[in-house]
């Protein structure tokens, strides 16, 4: 695993304790990471779980294990990191956990880490991008199958009921995160799940979905019409279309995300959309519906092949409703591949 100790070495530490239940994963391959733990060194992982899966774990992981319930698991760490610098992950450690380290490894030197395996992860493999691109496929096809009961009358619940269904047929694990399904005021909520509010005619309906493929997700938003719609509505679809597009078009190895983001902002920004685009223009996607690269305006990330990023500009209007058009997006050597291929319809 050299790039892993190359990664414990410029954060300088020996070790690293991981609890975030995606470097779990991504260290050991373990398919139930909320009930594991790892011990990274330079000689590899060690993944500590507990009975309920040994035989999966030995079935997954290629990493030495030791299966144990805690305080046994940190006892048997313990040996591993007497006299080392172990870093743990600030941002996804309890306090109480912390307090389980400083007291079973008295001897260790425990160092606040963020990011060690994020930034590894920022960069995806083929392997990895060809689940990812599969976790799309299930969404767009998923989407196709659903799209005609998006109409009025229709309960947005069971719209997002028959989008699970839909995907679970198409070999969906799980979702990415709580589908967004939000008709007529609703829209003006840019996570607003869906509710048992009916669709009626002349409504945008904002769609967010995202399925799970071997461990990977994807994410994707659609915007479309019920019936007839206003002449401003149509106006802010557009609008936000127009910015979708361009910031797309903008994707490249060396991009700043950041640029991104100013560029679709001030695209909504001169059609008086400013305000209204409440977020930021997107984020990776991986392991977590919500890794790095951020794509917001303060972000210092750079965008690098084998990145993979939703571009997402949105525009929430309270009392009216709002537009968001999400595509996934994979950086390439030269450019960009959008791997989500639902169709954008005209509104
Ligand atoms: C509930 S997860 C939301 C998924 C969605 N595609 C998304 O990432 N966003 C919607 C609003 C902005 C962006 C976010 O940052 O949450």
């Amino acid at each position: 695993m050299p790039e892993f100790a190359a990664a414990l070495t410029r954060a300088g530490v020996d070790a690293l304790w991981v609890s975030r239940p995606e470097n779990v994963r991504y260290v050991t391959g373990f398919t139930s990471p909320e009930d594991g733990k790892a011990l990274l060194t330079p000689q590899g992982a060690v993944l500590y779980t507990d009975a309920r899966y040994t035989e999966q774990a030995r079935l997954e992981s290629s990493a030495e294990q030791f299966i144990a319930r805690p305080p046994a698991t940190l006892e048997h760490a313990a040996e591993r990191v007497r006299g080392l610098r172990v870093g743990f992950e600030a941002d996804a450690l309890t306090v109480a956990a912390l307090d389980d380290l400083r007291r079973f490894w008295p001897d260790a030197t425990l160092v606040p880490t963020t990011g060690i395996l994020e930034t590894l992860r920022l960069i995806k493999t083929p392997d990895e991008i060809e689940r990812i691109r599969q976790a799309q496929r299930i969404a767009d096809e998923a989407f196709a199958a659903v799209r005609p009961l998006i109409r009025a009358g229709a309960v947005e619940r069971d719209i997002e009921f028959a989008i699970e269904g839909e995907m679970r047929k198409r070999g969906a694990r799980g979702w990415a995160h709580g589908f967004i399904v939000a008709g007529g005021e609703r829209g003006a909520l840019p996570h607003g799940h869906a509710s048992d509010r009916v669709l009626q005619d002349g409504e945008l309906v904002t769609v967010d979905i995202g399925a799970v493929y071997d461990g990977y997700v994807s994410d994707m938003t659609r915007t479309v019409r019920v019936g007839e719609v206003s002449a401003e509505l149509r106006r802010i679809y557009h609008a936000v279309l127009e910015a979708e597009e361009a910031a797309i078009r903008a994707v490249r190895p060396g991009v700043r995300a950041a640029d991104l983001d100013t560029l679709a902002r001030d695209i909504l920004t001169g059609h008086g959309l400013g305000e209204a685009f409440a977020h930021s223009l997107g984020h990776g996607v991986g392991l977590a519906v919500h890794e790095g690269p951020s794509l917001r305006g303060t972000s210092d990330d750079v965008l690098e092949p084998g990145m993979v990023i939703t571009i997402e500009p949105g525009a929430y209007l309270p009392g009216l409703g709002g537009v968001r058009i999400e595509d996934l997006v994979l950086v390439t050597e030269d450019g960009y591949e959008v791997l989500s291929t639902s169709p954008k319809e005209p509104v």
